[in-house]
């Protein structure tokens, strides 16, 4: 089964009301591919994500960036499952490395978020990667397999999941993977779950990449086999997202 391409725009901590306006107007103009051949999800900050749910063209979707573990309550400054769900917000991003290194999100709550998330009818894009020092010391493999494993052990479908692959030291520094290095770990990856899960969710899980991804890299990019599109950060704030957007059509003629 085709796996189809999914581009997705993380926006990270950033925008004013104006600023988001104009960038939803820049994506509602562009010129993209149809839904058969991509899939685009936006993930803007809480606060904005209202406003962009309803001005954002229909074939686009929405993210949000986090959600909390278990169900709402006693939890200040998080936003539960069951509140992206009232909302009628499809996805949600979880393990991001921001998250996991600077609030200290282990795999294993990692795995109880995607878990819970996933539980409530969410979508998610569930994000590994390795540092610099990781991959210096040659543990990649291992580090985005124990960081998968713990999803895997607490998921039983993995349908609704596209996982991330972004290695730390690529996001936001220009320093992007080179197409031979993701294709390496998405491959890998590929095989994990040959090995752990299934044959199937194997064929068809989409495992996209993340990490300095911008309109004159991408199409490179997405011309590797394993690569089944992207998570863009700081580009998704530009209007080059639509030319990442658009590197969809590299497979399309694969
Ligand atoms: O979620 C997106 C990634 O962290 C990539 O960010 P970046 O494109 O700014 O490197």
């Amino acid at each position: 089964m085709a796996r189809k391409f999914f581009v997705g725009g993380n926006w990270k901590c950033n925008g004013t009301t104006e600023e988001v306006k104009k960038i939803v107007a820049t994506l509602n103009e562009g010129q993209v591919p149809s839904q058969d051949v991509v899939e685009v999800v936006v993930s803007p900050p809480f606060v904005f994500v209202p406003l962009v749910k309803t001005s954002l063209r229909p074939d686009f979707h929405v993210s949000a960036q986090n959600c909390w573990v278990k169900k709402g309550g006693a939890y200040t400054g998080e936003v539960s499952a069951e509140m992206l769900v009232n909302l009628d917000i499809p996805w949600v991003i979880l393990g991001h490395s921001e998250r996991r290194l600077i609030l200290g999100e282990s795999n294993e709550f990692v795995g109880d978020k995607v878990a819970y998330a996933l539980s409530k009818g969410l979508k998610v894009i569930a994000c590994v990667g390795e540092t610099l020092e990781q991959r210096e010391s040659g543990s990649t493999l291992e580090v985005v397999a124990a960081q998968t494993k713990a999803i895997a052990e607490r998921i039983t479908s993995w349908e609704n999941v596209v996982l991330a692959y972004e290695p730390v030291w690529a996001i936001g520094t220009g320093k992007v993977a080179t197409p031979a290095q993701a294709q390496e770990v998405h491959y890998e990856l590929r095989k994990w779950f040959h090995a752990n899960t299934s044959p199937e969710v194997a064929a068809t899980i989409r495992i996209i990449y993340g990490g300095s991804v911008n309109g004159a890299n991408c199409k490179e990019l997405a011309a590797q086999p394993d690569v089944d599109g992207f998570l863009v950060g700081g580009a998704a704030l530009k209007p080059e997202f639509i030319d990442i957007i658009k590197s969809a059509e590299v497979k399309k003629n694969a």
